[in-house]
């Protein structure tokens, strides 16, 4: 069934090389995908080339995975800044670029433009609903949201979640790249934003700096609680810090963008941190600090 459905599947593009981009496009071509990741700017790509090799030689230094795979795999990954030539010979395009409903519209209108009629458009987006992105194109039954968790290399979830117009034929394809790529599917029935898990998440954050902003406790208590009390793998501080805060604060505007609910707005701390220009872990400092 995933290999009928894959059959025409070859190659995916996948467009930002950030956080989240370029450890999608690893994935994929660890699966076996052609695979080419595009950025507009030529630092990130070697910037994300570079944290790739890095992770990958790591990984087989610690017996994870075997040298051949990896040298197969960056035989099937490439980078470029050509948007339009990358996405002309895409059978599937994933979008993995920043957090700003116009960007992803105007990628969306383009990638309808430069893709092959059956190519199907997946957004990584962490709140924007493909709905909103789908009517800047002409295919909107052939537009989803596929969304990855950070680390994409190691968390094993998927979110898959259909625009009241994406066809059940899209979900199934991308069903199974998300098999392919050794992902458990979270398949939604419709659009919410935030989808499922990043709402659980969420809730709970927004209760840590409650506690915390009201003085309860401090943030690396906190964090503490949500380890060794819960028994979750992070904290929602040392969370915040690996998501990058600037790109939570992204998620929680997109969301009061598409809801215009006050409750959907972030969290006056978050905002703070935001404005200091310290965004966690890719700047060195956030919550915590990463220096040295
Ligand atoms: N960071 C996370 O934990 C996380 C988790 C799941 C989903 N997401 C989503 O993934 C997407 C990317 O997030 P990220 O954390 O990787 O962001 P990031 O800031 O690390 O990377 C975004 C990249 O996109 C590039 N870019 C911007 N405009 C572009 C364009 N027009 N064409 C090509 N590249 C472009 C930027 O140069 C940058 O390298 C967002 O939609 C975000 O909501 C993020």
């Amino acid at each position: 069934m995933v290999d009928d459905l894959l059959q025409n599947i070859r190659r995916i593009a996948v467009i930002g090389s950030g956080t989240m981009g370029s450890q999608i496009s690893m994935a994929c071509a660890l699966a076996g995908f052609e695979t080419t990741v595009v950025d507009i700017v030529d630092e990130a790509l070697e910037k994300a080339e570079a944290s790739l090799r890095s992770r990958m030689e790591r990984d087989v230094s610690k017996g994870r995975r075997q040298q051949a795979d990896v040298d197969a795999a960056f035989d099937r990954l490439s980078f470029s800044t050509d948007s339009d030539q990358v996405v002309s010979g895409a059978d599937v395009v994933i979008e993995a670029a920043t957090e700003n409903l116009e960007i992803k519209r105007k990628l969306f209108a383009g990638f309808d433009q430069a893709a092959p009629e059956h190519t199907i458009l997946a957004t990584n987006s962490s709140t924007i609903v493909s709905s909103q992105v789908a009517d800047a194109t002409n295919r909107a039954d052939k537009v989803c949201n596929f969304h990855f968790f950070n680390p994409a290399l190691v968390m094993k979830a998927v979110e898959i979640v259909p625009n009241d117009q994406t066809s059940t034929y899209t979900i199934d394809v991308m069903c199974a790249v998300a098999q392919r790529l050794g992902k458990h599917v979270v398949q939604l029935h419709r659009e919410i934003p935030g989808f499922v898990a990043n709402r659980l998440m969420n809730a709970l954050r927004d209760e840590a700096l409650n506690l915390y902003q009201a003085g309860i406790a401090s943030y690396e208590d906190i964090d503490v609680a949500a380890r060794d009390a819960l028994g979750h793998p992070m904290g929602p501080f040392e969370l915040m810090d690996l998501v990058g805060i600037d790109v939570s604060y992204f998620i929680d505007m997109a969301e009061y963008d598409q809801t215009g609910q006050d409750a959907a707005l972030p969290h006056p701390v978050l905002k703070e941190k935001y404005e200091t220009g310290d965004y966690g872990r890719k700047t060195g400092r956030g919550w915590y600090n990463y220096e040295n």
